[in-house]
């Protein structure tokens, strides 16, 4: 049975397509990421809570969900759009459909859609916001939810997926991180256990005081949904703890660093989402292929040369990836060097970290 789906965007654009998935009406910032694989990863990456992800390759669900792919316990994304899903999945670890899946966590999918068109569209125009429908609402409804709700830095997103319960992992390891977690991917959790490192998962608005009693020997700012400059108690968790600890922040993790040494952060205009995005770093001219998912950015131009310096940039745009204080043990970057999906070029990152906290 074929569902009729909608899709309305804040300009008044009204596309329609077929439903698959949960029968409902969801809105969010509607953005592209632009990855051939990686879709069960992207779904159920925290970072995407209150976004509507489009993705660019026209053919998606070949092969399948799997749970040992998933980045949280849930789908966070808040709708998904493509070209065409795939309904007979094909891989030995396939456990259903994306259809399936998205049912299951009541999340609306819409197909039939020209992505690539849309993708054109939003490139020019910048993110929109946008509300996707599976079951039956009138047009210009629709059209007003999309255009009605409110923009993504109003939103408190980091709560709604950050941890409510502190929870210790592996702790028999010498070396412990504190992950303040924003809303952290299995596979940096992962990273860290796979080089003996203990992992105490706080909630992102643990104060200093409390964290310590962990008795950690470094700390991670993880990535997580949603504008940086509202995660307040992180950032002043970085400032206090800036002269006690190694600290190191991946993606918004990255920005609520700059954040605690004074820099701005700017909203990108569609940002960067996809498993291909070159960067460069600055100290040994290596590029490697990265793994991005971020709609937010920090302003090079307000960075204070004297606490920090910037040690990657992106050969696309030359915007900041990466960043590290000039004298205190604290760096981070803006790409997702835990791969999950994407490429592995970056995932010694983590052996730098270890390192520092290690020898410190
Ligand atoms: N993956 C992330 O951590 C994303 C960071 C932030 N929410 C942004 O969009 O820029």
């Amino acid at each position: 049975m074929v569902r009729e789906a909608k899709l309305a965007l804040e300009d008044g654009t009204l596309l329609k397509g077929e439903g698959f998935g949960f029968e409902t009406v969801k809105s969010g910032e509607v953005v592209f990421a632009t990855g051939m694989t990686g879709y069960v990863e992207a779904l159920t990456d925290p970072s995407y809570k209150g976004q509507i992800l489009m993705l660019t390759y026209p053919l998606q669900g070949n092969y399948g969900i799997s749970s040992k792919w998933y980045q949280s316990d849930s789908i966070k994304a808040e709708g998904l759009i493509v070209r065409e899903q795939c309904r007979r999945p094909s891989h030995h670890l396939a456990e259903k459909t994306l259809s399936d899946f998205l049912e299951e966590y009541e999340i609306p999918g819409i197909s039939g859609v020209d992505t690539r068109a849309l993708t054109i569209k939003i490139r020019k125009r910048g993110t929109m916001k946008g509300a996707l429908a599976t079951e039956e609402i009138d047009d210009d409804e629709l059209i007003k939810l999309a255009m009605e709700q409110p923009d993504i830095r109003e939103l408190d997103l980091v709560d709604k997926v950050s941890v409510k319960e502190p929870k210790i992992l592996h702790e028999e390891y010498n070396d412990r991180i504190a992950i303040i977690d924003c809303g952290v991917k299995n596979n940096i959790i992962k990273a860290f256990l796979e080089r003996e490192v203990s992992v105490a998962l706080l909630p992102y608005n643990t104060s200093p005081d409390v964290i310590l009693e962990y008795e950690p020997d470094a700390i991670l700012v993880s990535n997580g949904p949603g504008d940086p400059t509202r995660v307040k108690e992180a950032i002043e968790t970085v400032k206090r703890l800036s002269e006690k600890l190694p600290i190191f922040g991946i993606c918004l993790g990255q920005q609520i660093i700059a954040l605690a040494f004074n820099a701005k952060i700017y909203k990108m205009k569609f940002g960067h989402r996809g498993a291909n995005q070159p960067v460069k770093n600055l100290e040994t001219g290596e590029v490697a292929i990265t793994s991005q998912n971020h709609g937010f950015a920090i302003n090079p131009k307000s960075i204070d040369e004297k606490d920090l310096k910037i040690t990657h940039i992106n050969l696309n745009d030359g915007t900041v990836e990466g960043i590290q204080h000039r004298e205190l043990p604290i760096m981070s970057v803006q790409y997702h060097p835990e791969a999950g999906p994407g490429p592995h070029d970056t995932y010694n990152t983590f052996d730098k970290f270890v390192k520092i906290m290690r020898e410190y």
